[in-house]
């Protein structure tokens, strides 16, 4: 192993410390505790260790968590209506419904209901135009801790070739766009691209988000290059295996030994989202109250 491991389970654990002290100081003043709202519609087991895990750091980070689960069969009437009743809510700085959602709910439909200053996923697309338009607004949890652990990285990333694989709206199209924000020279690369090895060899800086087991190979990268693997994809479990193991987009066990620096799967990206949000849960609560946010958040 050559390249750097970048420890996002540790970095993670420090901005959950910072924003737990500054929600402790933040109910102090405000004199009721940040809220953070989720709705998880249906029962999917993976949904459902996300939402207790997520229910457990907000609380060690001085939040109040409010969980709302509902059967897989609830309507985009009455799931739209919940949404409404937590925007009308003042002990609800933050909303989030767990994607994706079951049958045939309209996701985009659901999104839109969400006040836009409680959308601390930032999927809203008022918070998408905010970031494209380069206004204050809230960036989706998981590239926004891309960013953080690249800037922690490099510091400066002005002329750095960035390639993003990937084009979702969680994930690819706003990494690219707080790249840009970065001065990083930004290729969006995708199922399209042609020559895609090319492409990545071209990069500074790779974020893998596809969704596809261990696809970017090692011979893929310049020697050095920094690489974000937001990928999480479980494996079909092996000979006496119960779970398959969890892997990322990229060929981790080839990669790290040409990759300057790279994350793991699991303990990189992943533990990252979790603490952005809470971050996030924190910035809408201040703005809430009234009281200026702290800098350092
Ligand atoms: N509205 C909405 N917002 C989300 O942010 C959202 C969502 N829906 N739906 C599901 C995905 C998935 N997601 C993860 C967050 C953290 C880890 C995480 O912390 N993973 C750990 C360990 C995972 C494990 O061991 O199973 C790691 O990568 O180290 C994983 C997955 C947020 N999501």
């Amino acid at each position: 192993m050559t390249a750097e491991l970048i420890d996002g389970k540790a970095f993670a654990a420090d901005l959950r410390e910072r924003v737990g002290a500054h929600a402790a100081a933040f109910a102090e003043k405000a004199g009721r505790k940040a809220g953070l709202a989720v709705v998880l519609v249906g029962e999917d087991p993976a949904s459902d260790v996300y939402v207790r895990s997520k229910g457990k750091a907000t609380i060690a980070a001085n939040m109040e968590s409010f969980e709302h689960r509902l059967p897989a069969d609830t309507s985009e009437a009455d799931l739209i209506a919940v949404v409404e009743r937590l925007n009308a809510d003042p002990a609800v700085d933050g909303i989030l419904v767990q994607l994706p959602l079951p049958g045939d709910l309209d996701e985009q439909a659901v999104i839109a209901a969400i006040d836009p200053g409680k959308d601390v996923d930032g999927f809203h697309v008022e918070s998408a135009g905010r970031l494209m338009v380069g206004r204050e607004g809230f960036v989706p949890c998981t590239p926004l801790g891309c960013i953080m652990l690249l800037k922690d990285r490099h510091g400066d990333l002005s002329g750095m070739n960035a390639v993003v694989i990937g084009r979702s709206n969680i994930v690819g199209k706003p990494m690219a766009q707080l790249l840009l924000d970065a001065n990083a020279t930004v290729t969006i690369a995708h199922s399209r691209t042609k020559d895609l090895p090319d492409v990545v060899r071209r990069a500074d800086i790779v974020v893998a988000a596809v969704g596809r087991a261990e696809m970017v190979k090692a011979d893929w990268l310049k020697p050095g290059a920094t690489v974000i693997d937001v990928g999480i994809n479980r494996l079909a479990p092996a000979d006496g295996e119960s779970k398959g193991r969890l892997v990322g987009d990229v060929d981790f066990e080839a990669a790290k030994d040409v990759a300057g620096a790279i994350t793991p799967v699991p303990g990189g990206v992943g533990p990252m989202t979790i603490a952005v949000l809470l971050r996030n849960t924190l910035v809408a609560a201040y703005a809430h109250a009234g009281i200026e946010a702290p800098e350092a958040l």
